[in-house]
């Protein structure tokens, strides 16, 4: 059943597109709010269990994907990349720094984007910026440009088949844990962070083969659970996907496991804070560098008035060189507040910059800063550091430079798909999560 999220509809709402056809707006909201959930209440309140044990310092949040998804990269092979990608990195933090991984991709939904700036200007021709597949097209022509309310149904079924095919393959057997090698055939040769993963691959056999001869073959490493999550940016297509759980009577938004509020439409008296605070879906907000803690206090207040371990995720974005001066601050006051957030870092949004190139980029020693000041934050304040957010792909795409398989600036030009911010490859992201697993260990 559908019930009206629209308390926001008389508040500011940042980022939001232009339609020029109003009508057709109309019709195809209705009709995507007939449509099927795309994920069960149940399993939100699944994860905000699952966050809640982050938040008491028992678990660790991977959360990762693509900065935007794109309707013409939905394939299977594009999928299984990303998800094998996400569970390797998970088998490495969870064997290396012995602690449960929660597992949410930026998936089946990440496909609108807040940008910088309403227009891009190529060779003297301003056009409208590109908003992310949900809204307008890449090409830069200004048919392509327009907002297309199509393109929020097109979202919806490219959600649909993604998440079909991550169920599919995370409790369809792909991701038994006893398939950890087989997850790096593709990979191990030529890299090496495929190569350490072989060797940690080797010693989880070994441990699984101990415990199958003592007898116990737990049921779980057969399956995975696995999250999806997405910038709720859109309120529209996010109304249109809010439903009223028939156990509860609460409203959840059934686009996505987990919805977050980037750093452009955090604003505590606009829109986008006004409908998460009607949704019992686990909630996160992008804290920049700029966040005051009158700001964080205020986010708890309104999203997490309960106080419920789980309900909220702090993402905090703040860049390398900020982040050991902005951060302390703000995890104290809000400890000190009485409130159990999820603390995670997002080390991509505060280090992007210009490659001489041209390529929009990042470094993955920036990013390692980033992780690494998080870190210490939370050492020397005795709280939890709940986990990482970053963007990523399985493909061994050049849009990040360095890594142990270093990427040149030389080299962006040779793979650079994304079609709005730099991720890591695969490679890259392996490398990340063995430094976390030991930053993990030495905390
Ligand atoms: O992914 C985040 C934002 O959408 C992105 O950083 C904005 O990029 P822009 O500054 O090119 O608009
Ligand atoms: C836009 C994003 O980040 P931020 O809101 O932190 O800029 C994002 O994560 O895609």
């Amino acid at each position: 059943m559908t019930v009206t999220n629209h308390s926001w509809q008389s508040l500011p709402a940042a980022q939001q597109p232009e339609w020029p056809d109003q009508e057709a707006l109309r019709k195809t909201l209705a009709e995507l709010a007939s449509y099927p959930p795309l994920v069960f209440a149940g399993e939100c309140d699944q994860l905000r269990a699952r966050l809640g044990a982050v938040a008491r310092g028992e678990a660790f949040l991977l959360q990762g994907g693509d900065c935007a998804e794109a309707f013409d990269a939905v394939s299977a092979d594009q999928i299984r990349n990303k998800l094998k990608t996400l569970l390797q990195m998970a088998a490495v933090l969870t064997y290396a720094a012995s602690v449960p991984v929660v597992k949410v991709g930026r998936i089946a939904g990440q496909y609108s984007k807040p940008r910088s700036k309403n227009t891009e200007t190529r060779d003297g021709v301003t056009l409208p910026v590109y908003r992310g597949d949900s809204v307008n097209g890449f090409e830069f022509t200004p048919e392509s440009r327009i907002p297309d309310p199509e393109r929020l149904k097109r979202m919806y079924n490219a959600s649909a088949s993604t998440l079909n095919l991550v169920r599919a393959f995370t409790t369809g057997g792909y991701a038994d844990l006893r398939q950890v090698h087989a997850w790096n055939q593709d990979f191990v040769r030529n890299s090496p962070a495929g190569q350490r993963y072989e060797q940690l691959a080797r010693e989880i056999d070994q441990a699984l083969a101990f415990m199958n001869a003592c007898g116990v073959a737990p049921e779980e490493f057969k399956t995975v659970e696995f999250f999806s999550s997405h910038e709720a940016l859109i309120l529209d297509y996010e109304t249109a996907l809010t439903r009223t759980d028939s156990r509860t009577g609460d409203l959840y938004d059934v686009s996505g496991h987990m919805v977050w509020i980037g750093e452009r439409t955090r604003q505590l008296d606009h829109a986008h804070i006004e409908f998460a605070s009607k949704i019992r879906n686990p909630i996160g907000v992008k804290l920049g560098p700029t966040t005051t803690v009158d700001d964080a206090l205020t986010l708890i207040d309104r999203l997490d008035p309960e106080r419920e371990p789980g309900r909220l995720t702090f993402i905090t974005r703040m860049g390398a060189g900020k982040i050991r001066d902005h951060l302390p601050t703000l995890v104290e006051k809000v400890t000190a507040s009485g409130a159990q957030v999820v603390w995670i870092t997002d080390p991509m949004h505060g280090n992007t910059f210009e490659a001489s190139s041209g390529h929009k980029t990042r470094n993955f020693d920036d990013v390692l800063d980033e992780v690494k000041g998080f870190f210490e934050v939370h050492r020397a304040l005795g709280t939890h550091p709940g986990g990482i957010h970053v963007e990523l792909t399985g493909d061994d795409v050049t849009e990040c430079v360095g890594g142990g398989d270093e990427v040149l600036v030389d080299d962006l030009h040779q793979r650079y798909e994304t079609a709005c911010d730099p991720r890591l490859n695969r490679s890259q992201s392996l490398d990340l999560a063995f430094l976390v697993a030991e930053m993990y260990r030495n905390q």
